[in-house]
């Protein structure tokens, strides 16, 4: 249950107002973007803030059109958003009035096919699966900040995608309860097989999760480089990857292709 995603020659263009005159302008925010993404594999995307990256997604999601080039979902082209593909952002977007379960369960309802039994049940096994089988009943203001993220991403699985976009889903949490989701998202990883496109500001975050990173270059965005993580990830309660030489190379390496990038002016023309 995991989908190749192909993107070729994508291009972005939004019309924005100038700040002197107010007219408007040609805003080139992706030129020539190409990136295979294989099936069932963890990429994750890093690159220089307003580089780009949660445009990719929004296509990725088919939240939004390009303005040129192709994306195809295994062979298809991308015409709109899917259940074969789901999105978690970050900011929570729980339903404050509904229980985690409820969260869950109202999902699937509107996805529809299941009946209220089965979806009572779905929701559980998520729920059991991100460790929070027992806070089934909290409402959304009962549970912390990294439960809240949990229970969104439990309820972006129950739909079972193919596909698992998520833009910095970890981005307002504090380090130790970042580092235990990033753990969990890599083991639930592991287990369902789903391909997973993960949006991080954070070069460690990017190492750790990625089967593959891929460094996207400052305005107008681009694939800058993708690179191949090679590092030994057997599960030993003493092992910590991210205190590895290797871990560290993969690091610095990626910090200095982000180092090297200038923004470049922006790329603009007049259109009225
Ligand atoms: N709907 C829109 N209309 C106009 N400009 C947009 C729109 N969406 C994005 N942009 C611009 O496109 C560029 C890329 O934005 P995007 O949010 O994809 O970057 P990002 O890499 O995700 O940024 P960050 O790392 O800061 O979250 C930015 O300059 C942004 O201002």
């Amino acid at each position: 249950m995991s989908s190749r995603i192909e993107l070729h020659d994508v291009g972005q263009t939004f019309l924005v107002r100038g700040d002197d005159d107010r007219r408007l302008r040609e805003f080139v925010a992706l030129d020539a973007l190409s990136l295979d993404i294989r099936a069932g594999e963890f990429l994750t995307l890093v690159g220089p803030s307003g580089c780009g990256k949660s445009t990719v997604l929004d296509l990725i999601a088919g939240l939004t059109q390009p303005s040129s080039g192709t994306l195809r979902v295994d062979g298809r082209p991308i015409s709109g958003p899917g259940l074969d593909r789901s999105v978690v952002f970050q900011q929570y977007t729980l339903l404050p009035w509904r229980t985690a379960q409820a969260n869950i369960e109202f999902a699937l309802e509107a996805k529809g096919g299941l009946g209220k039994a089965e979806r009572a049940e779905r929701a559980r096994t998520y729920l059991g699966l991100v460790g929070l089988a027992n806070f089934a009943n909290r409402y959304p203001h009962e549970l912390s900040g990294g439960m809240k993220q949990r229970v969104a991403i439990a309820r972006s699985l129950s739909y079972q995608p193919e596909v698992l976009l998520m833009d910095e889903p970890f981005g307002a949490l504090d380090a130790q309860t970042r580092e235990r989701l990033q753990e969990e998202l890599v083991s639930i990883w592991e287990r369902t097989g789903t391909t997973v496109v993960f949006i991080t500001h954070d070069i460690e975050e990017a190492v750790f999760l990625g089967q593959r990173v891929a460094v996207m270059s400052a305005r107008p965005g681009r694939i800058r480089e993708v690179i191949e993580i090679e590092l030994d990830r057997r599960p030993a309660a003493d092992h910590d990857l991210r205190a590895t030489t290797a871990f560290a190379a993969y690091r610095h390496r990626i910090w200095s292709l982000l180092r090297e990038q200038h923004v470049a002016p922006q790329e603009v023309a007049h259109v009225a």
